[in-house]
């Protein structure tokens, strides 16, 4: 994905904010890219324009050698909650999108089941969301946005809403997700630590208008264990980041 000169701004009856200025980035194939900012800087406006859902008012952005124009299959995308069906079992709340594009639900069966498996949900498989945690439906939300085996994920703080323990261990699920699926992916967080954690590189981004202010290569190995949070190396990224904000705005 290539974002050239991205520009935001949202009118209305009062005055004019300009959300997002002068965004340029690349995300290369299979990359793990992660956002962070304070509040209002401008994050879920950028997911929502590299899901096609909102234009831009300025620049665009290219995915492989086409113009992004809409919303597209080969880009799935996780929201903060995971809006399941609660009439629908786990596995035909991930077979979603295979029913919305008209796809043939025997060919993608087996593979809606292998990623509850690696979700560790098999034995959730037939039952029903209110029945869940909410890690657990949080992860019904990933494994239905991959069912149809998108190229790109986005991810709009999928993990927001967790306590900090089933956060911890659903950015390790992720990590295995990705490593196991080679999806490209983008995904904004508040949460410093969670960004270096999981991304090869980590874009911060600044208080109204959002610019990005720094991209930093995360030269962590893999595969990261949350032991490597307490190290040195591992600080010195947070540390890094968390001087673009102060104490201002960002969780941790
Ligand atoms: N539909 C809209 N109409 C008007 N203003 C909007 C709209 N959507 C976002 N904004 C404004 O654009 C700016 C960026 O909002 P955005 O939701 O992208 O920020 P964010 O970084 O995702 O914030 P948070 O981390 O709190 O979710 C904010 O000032 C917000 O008020």
């Amino acid at each position: 994905m290539r974002i050239r000169e991205v520009g935001k701004l949202f009118g209305g009856r009062g005055p004019v904010v300009t959300a997002l200025q002068d965004i340029n980035l690349d995300i290369a194939l299979g990359e793990f890219v992660a956002v962070v900012g304070p509040s209002g800087c401008g994050k879920s406006t950028l997911l929502r324009i590299l899901a096609g859902l909102i234009p831009t008012n300025s620049g665009t952005v290219w995915f492989g050698d086409r113009k992004l124009e809409g919303p597209r299959h080969d880009i799935g995308v996780v929201f903060q909650s995971p809006v399941l069906f609660p009439w629908r079992t786990v596995l035909d709340n991930v077979l979603i999108p295979i029913d919305v594009q008209k796809l043939d639900r025997k060919k993608y069966l087996s593979r809606a089941r292998d990623l509850i498996n690696l979700v560790g949900l098999s034995e959730f498989e037939q039952r029903y969301p209110a029945e869940l945690s909410g890690g657990m439906q949080q992860r019904v939300g990933i494994v239905r946005a991959l069912v149809h085996d998108p190229a790109m994920l986005l991810m709009d703080e999928p993990f927001g809403a967790l306590d900090a323990m089933t956060r911890e261990h659903m950015n390790v699920e992720l990590q295995r997700l990705w490593m196991a699926q080679s999806k490209t992916i983008l995904f904004i967080t508040h949460s410093i630590s969670e960004a270096v954690f999981l991304a090869d590189r980590v874009v911060v981004m600044t208080p109204r208008p959002g610019r990005i202010a720094e991209v930093l290569d995360i030269d962590l190995p893999r595969e990261r264990t949350l032991d490597m949070m307490t190290t040195p190396p591992f600080g010195e990224y947070v540390r890094r980041i968390r001087a673009h904000f102060g104490t201002a705005g960002v969780m941790d």
